[in-house]
């Protein structure tokens, strides 16, 4: 990938940013909270898989959360958060390994590192039991190759969650051996939101694969939307987040937790 082309400017931003953080210092070892397991636990529970994101600001929010991150997660779980994600990147998303630290700390479920590893360094930053891998990020000049870090974040005992926006990409993801795929709904080049880009992608990755729809996820609706286009869980940050704004974190949740259930309850009830 040319990233001076095709990438909006402030993912273009973000990218430079990660290129110039190093690394951790010791190699991390982690022995991680499955992720698998959770999902299951919470189909057996009745609720839908959301994995809920602790995002502070970022380049496409309006206005900054500045609750403190483990209160926020503490929330999410109390409104049936299956697992959690957590952002570090500091410069663009407010986040840090710190707070991570802190919110895997205060709950027991899976947390997810969100981040832009570029270089197996920066994957001994701190403990997650999920880490992230951006496809798209990881076709620039000069980082490591997916399958390459694929492998280290492995050999760490993280899960990792790979990253895709196009059938490309997900091909991409399935030949490095991903066997947990994100579909964006962003368009990290241009930064658009469109529910569409998962039912497109989605039938090209394989059964056995755990997929994951990713932002713009807003409503009940939209996470139904998702479930019949073959999601196993959603990662939503925004729609809990509401940026700006003081409301309940919680409720927020449950709303989309919720969501399959209370729909089969109203095909019930007419
Ligand atoms: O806030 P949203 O629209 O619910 O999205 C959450 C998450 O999918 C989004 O933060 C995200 C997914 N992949 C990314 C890569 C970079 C930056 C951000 C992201």
């Amino acid at each position: 990938m040319d990233d001076s082309e095709e990438i909006a400017p402030a993912v273009q931003s973000i990218l430079d940013a990660a290129r110039e953080r190093g690394g951790g210092g010791d190699r991390v070892s982690v022995t991680p909270r499955s992720l698998a397991d959770a999902f299951e636990a919470a189909e057996n529970d009745g609720r839908t898989p959301v994995i809920a994101e602790i995002k502070p600001t970022s380049p496409t929010a309006e206005g900054e959360r500045t609750d403190d991150p483990v209160d926020l997660a503490q929330q999410m779980v109390a409104g049936g958060a299956t697992a959690l994600s957590v952002l570090t990147e500091p410069e663009h998303f407010g986040g840090s390994a710190a707070t991570l630290e802190r919110v895997r700390d205060a709950v027991d479920v899976p947390v997810l590192r969100k981040d832009f590893v570029l270089y197996e360094s920066q994957l001994d930053v701190v403990e997650a039991d999920v880490v992230l891998l951006i496809v798209r990020f990881l076709e620039a000049e000069g980082t490591d190759d997916l399958a390459d870090l694929l492998t280290a974040a492995r050999e760490r005992g993280f899960q990792v969650l790979v990253e895709t926006h196009t059938a490309a990409e997900v091909e991409k993801a399935l030949d490095a051996g991903a066997d947990i795929i994100g579909v964006n709904n962003r368009d990290l080049g241009e930064l658009a939101v469109d529910l569409g880009t998962f039912e497109a992608v989605a039938p090209d990755v394989p059964e056995g694969v755990t997929l994951i729809a990713e932002s713009g996820i807003q409503t009940a609706d939209d996470v139904l939307r998702m479930r019949d286009a073959g999601a196993d869980a959603l990662l939503i940050g925004s729609a809990i987040m509401d940026h700006g704004e003081t409301t309940d974190v919680e409720a927020n949740t449950r709303r989309l937790t919720d969501a399959d259930t209370d729909a089969i309850e109203t095909t019930t009830d007419t």
